[in-house]
């Protein structure tokens, strides 16, 4: 994070505190949310109100800038919409930030001290970033609550995870989320009877029993019902707050129930960004987006 912004987020910290006046946008337009909390070891430093921090961040494949300057940042809490055009990047950006794809130039944070670029994919996903594809990758062959439990053997050895068998913390937090993901009823159910959306509610839930403090979401909803869609909502509503979201998602209907602030990219950077009414009423994404 650059000096520059760091003051900036340490003189806006210091304004919340000073007014009890947590809510506030970010620079970005993001929405600020119960930052004010000291950074202790192990834990992500979100004391200058960002959990995600990019800046000027640009890849190129074969010539052609798939990601060009982009800056954004996220919010402690938040839950971010992405929205554009085929091809503006939306994935692309997601590969930066879980360290799939390194950006040949750019600055990448999570909180104001970790530097993603340092870091490969595994450890960015042992640090706290969690990441959900389009398709659900759930192992069919195995429970609901098998599924779960293997999320927390994955940074495990062969051994290790044959000895594994759940604390009463794990017990308590596989419980908690199996409530959260809807799926409390089918928790001896395979994973492969599931139908689309509850196998998406899986897959979150497999992430969420890693207690990621980002979670990364490439179109959540897409080929569900109405009624698992309206679930997923709630789903994400839930969970905003206690952990940052970025979503990813061309449902506007779904955007409109989740949404606070909407980011639009178009050409690998940042086209226009503010609620979905003020995003969907600005020509240059009428152009290249929503009026398609
Ligand atoms: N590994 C790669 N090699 C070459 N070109 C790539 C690579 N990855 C992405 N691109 C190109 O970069 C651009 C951005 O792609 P990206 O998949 O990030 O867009 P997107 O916004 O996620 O699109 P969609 O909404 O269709 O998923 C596209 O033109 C794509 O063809």
């Amino acid at each position: 994070m650059t000096p520059d912004l760091m003051d900036a987020g340490a003189e806006r910290l210091a304004r919340h505190e000073h007014d009890g006046m947590p809510g506030e946008r970010t620079e970005s337009g993001g929405r600020a949310a119960g930052y004010g909390r000291p950074a202790t070891p192990g834990e992500v430093d979100v004391t200058h109100g960002r959990i995600l921090y990019l800046e000027d961040v640009s890849v190129s494949f074969d010539g052609f800038k798939a990601i060009n300057k982009l800056s954004l940042d996220i919010a402690p809490g938040e839950l971010r919409c992405v929205i554009g055009p085929n091809g503006a990047g939306k994935t692309t950006m997601m590969d930066i930030i879980t360290g799939k794809t390194r950006p040949d130039e750019g600055t990448v944070y999570f909180g104001s001290t970790i530097d993603l670029l340092r870091h490969k994919e595994a450890e960015i996903a042992q640090l706290g970033i969690g990441r959900k594809f389009q398709k659900p990758t759930v192992f069919e062959q195995l429970t609901v609550f098998e599924n779960l439990e293997l999320a927390l053997k994955t940074d495990k050895g062969v051994k290790a995870s044959m000895l594994f068998s759940l604390d009463s913390e794990q017990s308590d937090r596989l419980a908690e989320v199996l409530h959260t993901i809807h799926l409390a009823d089918s928790v001896s159910r395979m994973a492969g009877n599931l139908s689309h959306g509850q196998k998406q509610w899986l897959e979150i839930g497999m992430l969420l029993m890693q207690d990621p403090k980002l979670l990364l979401l490439d179109e959540p909803v897409a080929g569900m019902t109405d009624e698992e869609t309206a679930r997923t909502a709630e789903l994400f509503l839930h969970l905003k707050g206690k952990h940052s979201l970025m979503v990813v998602e061309h449902d506007m209907s779904f955007v409109r129930t989740i949404s606070e602030i909407v980011t639009v990219l178009c050409d690998g950077s940042v086209l226009a960004q503010g609620t979905l009414d003020e995003v969907q009423a600005d020509e240059r994404v009428i152009e290249v987006y929503l009026g398609r």
